[in-house]
């Protein structure tokens, strides 16, 4: 037990007093002397020394450690981008459960890579804690093929979602590594521990008008990141893997032929999104003619669902509806609402026709010419903005506080309109999905997972009035079953 003055943080200093030695109570702080505070200093020094000489030759260690996060911890920063996410993989690497390259990561990695039937794929998901990202990885997972996810987490919207998404995965034998597409040792790691039959490349920085607020973060995922995936693939993987990779309906930008359909032009962009978009399908042409690298790209048209992007105008207006909070519309704005069961089956579909790439990384050289393919993946039937939202409120059972406006010019397009006669040749795409039926799926995942206490409209169908909908614990839609 300490004693009584040392608790208190007192010390006994011996000190003289007319020839007799006596005692007396001073602060500890007092003690704290010339030379301890010296000490500190030099500490600090040191310390401050050592950790520059370990960014000065190890630079590039600060971006590659990562960890398995498989057990759903957040190690996001909020406010951070995405360009920023390698230094929240060190943070992630801290508490590591499997470190980077270890024996454990390696058989914790190919456990989850491991197809589990016959003639089953081998995918790595970028962006698997992303929407169509987490919804395809299920999907995959479900038929008995191998998923090994990575995401970086950002912050672009709410990181708990993301982690929501990944918690799913994780119930079903799923590891999503935290790790960013630009870490390129992570990537060569990844395909030294396992023979990716697939890389179904999704993770980007998505959203058509906030690229005009942070355009770098385009650059860095959607054009770097982008180029850092086909170079591990071309130059890392042995035998290459196949890669499908998302592109967007937005590159179509001011093309004002419709249905649009693949042979349009799409050399008008209108916004840096779409732009960096565009500038993917180049980069994949020439990955694919140098390296013979098999290289799919889906134009996504506006796709939503369950566990979708809560920047997306569907979402945002549910939630602005609910919260009793004005919603702006943009006059005359339509769009190609794509349900997120039917891309998931067009992105499967993709990956079972892409056929085998055609290079060697051993000797950079190809065989001969490998796939190159581009298709729209949308829905085939424009809907006006304004009827979105006229739907969800007859789901959510009030009214809109609605804005409307001209459409501003911050890189939107006023209408996308899908041919995809393509697609439907080439691997049968055939959507099936209603913006209504769509919708209504969104709108009970809303209110489960938000934990809301409305009471969801039938469909009209029945013409039954509203019936109580409200549960109390969200599910997985039914693309992830
Ligand atoms: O297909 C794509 O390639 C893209 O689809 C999606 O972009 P968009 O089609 O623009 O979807 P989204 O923002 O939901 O706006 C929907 C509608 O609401 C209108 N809109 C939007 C906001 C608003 O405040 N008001 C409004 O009327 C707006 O004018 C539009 O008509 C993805 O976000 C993008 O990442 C990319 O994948």
């Amino acid at each position: 037990m300490p004693s009584d003055a040392a608790a208190k943080g007192v010390k006994l200093e011996r000190y003289a007093s007319g020839g007799a030695l006596l005692l007396r109570r001073v602060a500890s702080g007092k003690f704290v002397s010339a030379s301890s505070h010296l000490l500190f200093r030099a500490t600090v020094l040191a310390t401050l020394a050592l950790v520059f000489l370990f960014a000065l030759h190890y630079p590039s260690l600060l971006s590659r450690s990562f960890s398995l996060a498989s057990d759903g911890s957040s190690s996001s920063v909020p406010g951070a981008s995405r360009s920023h996410a390698s230094h929240r993989s060190l943070l992630a690497s801290t508490s590591a459960a499997a470190t980077y390259g270890s024996e454990r990561w390696q058989k914790e990695i190919r456990r989850s890579a491991k197809p589990g039937r016959d003639g089953g794929l081998s995918v790595l998901v970028t962006g698997a804690g992303g929407f169509v990202g987490a919804h395809c990885s299920l999907a995959l997972k479900a038929r008995g093929d191998g998923v090994v996810g990575l995401d970086n987490f950002n912050s672009y919207y709410d990181p708990a979602l993301k982690r929501g998404r990944q918690q799913l995965l994780a119930d079903r034998g799923v590891v999503v590594l935290d790790a960013d597409i630009n870490d390129a040792l992570l990537l060569e790691k990844l395909f030294e521990a396992v023979p990716f039959t697939h890389v179904l490349h999704l993770a980007a920085q998505a959203g058509v008008r906030y690229a005009m607020e942070a355009p770098q973060t385009y650059v860095a995922s959607n054009v770097a990141g982008l180029v850092s995936v086909f170079e591990a693939a071309a130059k890392r993987a042995d035998p290459q893997p196949a890669v499908v990779w998302a592109s967007s309906s937005s590159v179509y930008g001011l093309n004002t032929d419709a249905p649009f359909s693949e042979d349009h032009r799409t050399d008008r962009p209108a916004s840096l999104y779409a732009a960096t978009k565009k500038a993917g399908e180049a980069i994949a042409h020439a990955y694919n003619h140098i390296y013979g690298l098999s290289i799919t790209g889906l134009r996504f048209f506006t796709v939503y669902g369950p566990w979708g992007r809560p920047d997306m105008a569907y979402f945002s207006f549910a939630r602005s509806i609910v919260a009793g909070e004005p919603i702006t519309l943009y006059a005359d704005a339509r769009r190609d609402f794509t349900y997120i069961d039917d891309v998931v089956k067009g992105c499967v579909g993709a990956l079972d026709t892409a056929g085998r790439s055609t290079g060697s990384a051993r000797s950079g050289k190809k065989s001969g010419p490998a796939p190159l393919r581009v298709y729209n993946l949308g829905n085939t039937s424009p809907v006006p903005v304004t009827r979105m939202v006229a739907i969800l409120e007859k789901l959510l059972g009030k009214k809109a506080n609605k804005r409307i406006i001209a459409m501003p010019s911050n890189g939107d397009v006023p209408f996308t309109h899908a041919n995809v006669s393509h697609a439907a040749h080439d691997f049968g795409y055939r959507p099936t999905t209603s913006l209504d039926a769509g919708l209504r799926h969104f709108v009970d995942w809303f209110v489960q997972y938000y934990k809301l206490d409305i009471k969801i409209a039938k469909p009209s169908t029945t013409g039954k009035k509203p019936a109580a909908a409200t549960k109390k614990k969200a599910s997985a839609t039914s693309a992830s079953s």
